[in-house]
């Protein structure tokens, strides 16, 4: 039957599906995978590897095929390519009658079912949760998942089925990635060393149920194994040599042809005669050793490809496949597409190159998978969002200490923010040394309220605000030495006739001489090493000045104002005289904590998905991409919804931080921006390959981008030259514009507040678009 879903057919098989079915898969295919030649090349430049090197391969439609090599020779590179999670330099694989990938191919998807090497199971889910979320992703009637459950727990004897993962043995969670690879009984079963870790009995167990669906379901298995002996219940055993297939043949021939007891032995001797035919191993061995030795190395055997390691280029014309795919193909060289290799080895500046040059046939092929693969974006399907959704909340919420973590980081931050920036400070001390207080009378400080000039220097320190501690001291020289050791942050000197010599000047008018002047100074030596503190105590000082002056003043019946700067400040146009910084900093702090935060989880939760090959595992169950991209959004918006509400909450009720403007839309500014964080977020999780990469990008984006974006101090305030950078910063734009709800109380029909709109839906499009790019660009790569 053929299930139409997200824009790309997928055949699944009818009995299992929700909805509608179709027509089964193409009988006349006679073999469920062919490979043609294969190269895969990893690196580049002088690191150029070639992991699977012109190999060709076949197996037969309801065959168990036992792919068998040493460790790194390539195994797990050639399975990832048949289930299309990557690409071969050049070749051609056909699975199921269709190049994995190509639109209604339906691997990756339902047709394949693929156990990787590593776990890639939630670990917080219980084995039922684990297969009712694939069960979802291949839209399977929950009845269906339920029996199979029931039966591949007896299968495999797996432990009670509500266990989470996470509490299991590294066998039993082998043989539920086992299950999972089984349970929607896929045509196709790729197995990546699906009996590490099992006992004999159950391997034994699992081997019969492998026979039992190749015989009498039909069903091919690809299984790749390092216990060699097990391979004996395979059809057709591959073994695989330093990206090549030596020989492809059935256990009881090669036992017959060798005329040895073990596959193991067959294998050693298979491994021994292909010494030095490699061409990795040719090529590390031409390039490390001098051309006079290289030259007595022994030569490959007639039966394999021969390749010229000189200063010139050698090719290697391969023959058109044989399309009558009836007979079994040699493992190498005689039975292979019309692909040329170029081999260059060049011993110049002691380094080695290899070159994977397509020819027109090759072309061909490549053109073939280029146009099916480029730019194919599929409509996302219901059901594997459905999936993706609920795994993602199912994956946030079962952590209760997550979850608290999740919905009260933000609300703390801004607590933590609230509390600490922005206050005036206090408990400031001050060195008081007043020459004009008696020493033979006890330093007192008598001072009169009324007009008389007395003790001015007394009156006025009256009028100090408490913030500013006051310490006396006998001598400047004293409070000096103070200041230096950080004791006081500064000294307020008085001199001798302070009082008499301020009335002269207030006398003598224009008149008054510079001595005057001088001696009626209030004279003050800051620590001014602290930029703040220097700012408030001079500001707290001259206010005081100002006050005991208009005191003074109207005590002596004068106008309060005379005497006074004639500069004033009125009411302002918008906020309010001695607006706290507080009220600066709390739109950028808003804004820039619900973005930091959605970089931060959605780049980590994507990196851990893909890290623990979760991703992997779901894309090649068929989900797209896109889905998973959605998938994640729709989660992590969510839960940024209940952030942002939290930190508004924290700080308009509790900080009383004022919002004169709308504060929907103010809400809404920071909702977006959260947005834009969660696309930045994706963009890092897909050029990081692990966690640790992505934090310490998320992180180190996290101080350059605050501060450029105006959230601790004014763009005005930054060089001419840099604010044009500032203000290309995914955050500027919607901090002025939180700024300009806030404090002026504007709507959205001014410029600075919609600026800020735009700009962030122009940043989530730019960043998703880079997020595609970097996928593909990395899919090609790999
Ligand atoms: N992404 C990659 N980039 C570079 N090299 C890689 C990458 N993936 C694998 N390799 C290298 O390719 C070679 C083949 O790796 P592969 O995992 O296919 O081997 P394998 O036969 O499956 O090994 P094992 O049996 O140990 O799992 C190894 O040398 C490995 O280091």
């Amino acid at each position: 039957m053929k299930n139409i879903a997200g824009g790309s057919d997928v055949i699944v098989p009818a009995n299992r599906i929700i909805g509608e079915t179709n027509e089964g898969s193409d009988e006349t295919v006679v073999h469920a995978v062919t490979v043609r030649n294969a190269i895969k090349v990893y690196g580049s430049k002088d690191n150029r590897c070639a992991v699977l090197d012109g190999l060709n391969m076949t197996i037969k439609k309801g065959a168990i095929y036992g792919l068998l090599g040493a460790s790194g020779c390539g195994k797990t590179t050639l399975l990832s390519c048949l289930v299309g999670r990557r690409s071969l330099n050049s070749g051609e694989i056909v699975v199921l009658g269709q190049e994995p990938g190509t639109p209604g191919s339906g691997v990756p998807g339902p047709r394949v079912g693929y156990m990787p090497q590593e776990l890639a199971l939630y670990s917080d889910f219980s084995i039922t949760e684990t297969l009712r979320y694939f069960g979802r992703i291949y839209n399977l009637r929950m009845a269906f998942v339920d029996s199979q459950l029931e039966f591949l727990s007896k299968l495999l004897d797996l432990p009670p089925s509500d266990r989470p993962v996470k509490t299991l043995s590294g066998g039993q969670q082998r043989r539920v990635s086992f299950a999972v690879a089984l349970f929607h009984e896929p045509e196709l079963l790729i197995l990546d060393e699906p009996t590490v870790g099992v006992d004999p009995l159950l391997r034994h167990s699992i081997w019969n149920h492998l026979v039992h669906q190749s015989v009498h379901h039909g069903r091919t298995v690809i299984v790749t194994t390092h216990y060699i002996e097990e391979a004996r219940q395979a059809n057709m055993i591959g073994m695989m040599r330093s990206g090549r297939l030596l020989v492809e043949e059935s256990p009881d021939s090669l036992l017959n042809h060798y005329q040895l007891p073990s596959l193991e032995e067959v294998f050693l001797k298979l491994c021994i005669k292909d010494r030095g035919n490699s061409r990795n191993e040719q090529l590390t061995e031409v390039a490390n050793v001098p051309s006079h030795v290289a030259a007595q190395l022994p030569q490959p055997s007639a039966d394999h490809v021969n390749m010229a390691f000189d200063d010139s280029l050698s090719q290697i014309s391969v023959p058109e496949p044989n399309r009558d795919e009836s007979s079994a193909s040699p493992a190498n060289g005689s039975e292979t597409p019309s692909v040329d290799i170029e081999m260059i080895s060049r011993n110049r500046d002691n380094s080695s190159e290899l070159t994977v040059r397509p020819t027109a046939a090759n072309n061909v092929i490549s053109a073939k998978r280029h146009q099916s693969r480029t730019f194919r974006i599929a409509l996302p399907s219901s059901y594997r969002l459905n999936a993706l959704v609920r795994k993602n909340f199912m994956v946030t919420f079962r952590n209760i200490g997550i979850f608290v973590l999740l919905y009260f980081l933000p609300a703390f931050q801004a607590t933590v923010f609230n509390v600490t920036l922005g206050h005036e400070p206090t408990g400031i001390k001050m060195a008081i040394v007043n020459d004009e207080l008696n020493p033979s009378q006890g330093r007192v400080c008598n001072y009169s309220t009324d007009c008389s000039y007395s003790m001015l220097s007394c009156r006025y320190l009256r009028y100090i605000k408490d913030n500013i501690i006051q310490v006396p001291y006998e001598s400047v020289s004293t409070a000096l030495d103070a200041g230096r050791k950080g004791s006081v942050w500064g000294v307020i000197h008085f001199g001798h006739n302070f009082t008499e010599e301020l009335e002269i000047r207030q006398s003598e008018g224009d008149a008054v001489n510079i001595e005057n002047i001088i001696r009626s100074r209030i004279s003050i030596n800051m620590d001014s090493s602290n930029q703040q503190i220097d700012v408030f105590v001079e500001k707290w000082l001259l206010e005081a000045y100002g006050n005991f002056f208009q005191d003074f003043m109207k005590s002596c019946k004068f106008e309060p104002e005379a005497g006074y700067l004639p500069v004033v400040f009125l009411d302002p146009v918008y906020g309010h005289k001695d607006t706290p910084y507080t009220e600066f900093m709390a739109p950028g702090l808003i804004i820039s904590i619900v973005y930091f935060m959605a970089v931060s989880l959605t780049a980590g939760i994507f990196v851990a998905e893909r890290q623990q090959g979760l991703l992997d595992r779901s894309l090649v169950a068929g989900v797209q991409m896109t889905e998973v991209l959605i998938g994640h959004l729709v989660n992590q918006f969510t839960v940024m919804i209940g952030q942002t509400a939290l930190v508004f909450m924290c700080t308009l009720l509790i900080f009383s931080i004022p919002c004169h403007g709308n504060l929907v839309l103010a809400i809404f500014i920071t909702l977006l921006q959260g947005f834009v964080g969660m696309c930045f977020g994706l963009l890092i999780a897909t050029l990081c390959d692990n966690e640790n990469s992505a934090l310490l990008l998320s992180q180190a984006s996290f101080l350059p981008f605050t501060v450029i974006s105006g959230v601790c101090w004014p763009i005005e305030g930054m060089p001419f030259y840099f604010r044009s950078i500032a203000y290309a910063m995914p955050l500027t734009y919607a901090i002025e514009s939180l700024r300009s709800i806030f404090t002026r109380g504007w709507g959205i029909e001014r410029l600075d507040v919609y600026a800020g709109i735009l700009i962030s839906i122009a940043w989530i499009f730019a960043l998703l678009i880079m997020c595609l790019i970097v996928i593909r660009v990395r899919k090609y790569a790999s």
